[in-house]
């Protein structure tokens, strides 16, 4: 089963939801970086489970240990850098059940079917959202380097169910639009606060997965990230494009069911006329005026803002009876799951995304850069 990703930056992530610890080890960080562990424990909190009723009560402090790739002065030595984070509050019998009985929607059929019963099912075990985990601290730091080199990285949820946000202003490219995008971010990133744009918009999200937990079921959402200041050049055609990449990691986040870039799927309605950028000269720059590309053409940035949309899918452990199958007896079963679960995946993956289109722009940095 490998669990990597990643062509100079490297990120292997390891351990299952029950295990007694999960982890990561990132290879190709470039040297020198000294780690903000502050600033790196704040952004775990924002993923952190056992926030409120809108997660799920398992609680864990989720402080990284980083065991090796940094040297006396807290900077990236060269060497594989490898955190541990200790599974503390794990209810395995939570899962007694499911080692016959598969919840439809998650991933205990597939894994019964390629590991005839060995799969580790408690938890989730390697399927779980508790290895996004790992995947921020990875990511954690490549935001810190990225920040360094001028690459500001936000996300938000975009909707939840049918409440929606309002959207980043990625898709004009003019300074009065960069400006607004950049107020955007700042919204965002002052302080501990639910990750929408629109606090009004937060509160209706929060009471439409109430009203989901409610009635023992669960809702999905649409994650919106975007990128601002990546240089233009970055990336390679034809299957190591920013798309690519991006697809890439973002799958591995659990739940996650799709993918568009800049204007995405709506691109299929419009002419050329409407979804062509148009250039300009800024300073001497060929730049683009409009960004329904998401900042990358042919693989490779343009130097606008980076932008893509996930949508996520509903919790599928929930606790409504569905059909599922006694894989004992070989009969028809009634399910219901009952445990620790979120109501809805989205909010806590909001961070997730970050990290993952972090350690993605820096790999392209370093792998394919502007020649
Ligand atoms: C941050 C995060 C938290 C999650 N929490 C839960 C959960 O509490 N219960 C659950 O059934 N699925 C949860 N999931 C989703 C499952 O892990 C996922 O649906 C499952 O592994 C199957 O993978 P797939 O949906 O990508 O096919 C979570 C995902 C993420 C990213
Ligand atoms: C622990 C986390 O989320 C878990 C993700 C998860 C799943 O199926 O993905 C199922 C639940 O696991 P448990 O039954 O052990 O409580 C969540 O709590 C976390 O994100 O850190």
């Amino acid at each position: 089963m490998p669990s990597s990703f990643g062509q100079t930056l490297r990120v292997t992530v390891f351990g299952q939801s029950h295990s007694p610890a999960i982890g990561c080890v990132v290879e190709g960080l470039p040297s020198g970086i000294v780690v903000d562990q502050d600033a790196l424990a704040t952004f775990m909190a924002r993923r952190a489970p056992g926030q409120g009723s809108w997660t799920t009560p398992r609680r864990e402090e989720d402080r990284p240990r980083i065991v090796s790739g940094l040297n006396v002065h807290g900077a990236t030595c060269g060497a594989p850098l490898a955190a541990v984070i200790e599974n503390t509050n794990t209810r395995s019998g939570d899962y007694a059940n499911l080692l016959k009985v598969p919840r439809p929607g998650h991933a205990d059929l597939t894994a019964w079917v390629k590991w005839h019963g060995n799969q580790d099912v408690p938890g989730g075990g390697h399927f779980s959202g508790r290895l996004t985990a790992p995947l921020c601290v990875a990511g954690g730091i490549a935001l810190q380097v990225l920040a360094a080199r001028g690459v500001r990285i936000g996300a938000h949820l975009l909707s939840v169910a049918n409440v929606q946000d309002e959207r980043f202003d990625a898709l004009d490219n003019s300074p009065a639009a960069q400006a607004h995008l950049a107020e955007q971010l700042d919204t965002l990133s002052a302080g501990p606060r639910y990750p929408t744009i629109d606090a009004d918009a937060g509160t209706r999200m929060l009471a439409a997965i109430d009203e989901a937990r409610r009635s023992l079921d669960s809702v999905g959402g649409v994650i919106e990230c975007v990128a601002c200041g990546m240089p233009a050049g970055a990336g390679s055609p034809m299957f190591d494009g920013i798309e690519n990449m991006l697809a890439r990691a973002a799958f591995g986040i659990p739940a996650v069911k799709g993918i568009e870039f800049g204007r995405g799927f709506e691109v299929a309605r419009l002419h050329g006329s409407e979804n062509n950028d148009p250039y300009e000269m800024r300073d001497g720059v060929p730049t683009p005026k409009t960004n329904n590309a998401g900042g990358i053409l042919g693989g490779i940035t343009t130097g606008a803002p980076v932008l893509f949309r996930i949508a996520m899918k509903p919790t599928s452990s929930i606790a409504r009876e569905q059909d599922s199958v006694d894989l004992e007896s070989g009969t028809n079963a009634k399910l219901s799951v009952h445990g620790r679960h979120d109501p809805c995946v989205a909010t806590r993956a909001v961070p997730v995304a970050e990290a993952v289109c972090a350690l993605v722009l820096l790999d392209a940095l370093l792998s394919y850069p502007a020649e």
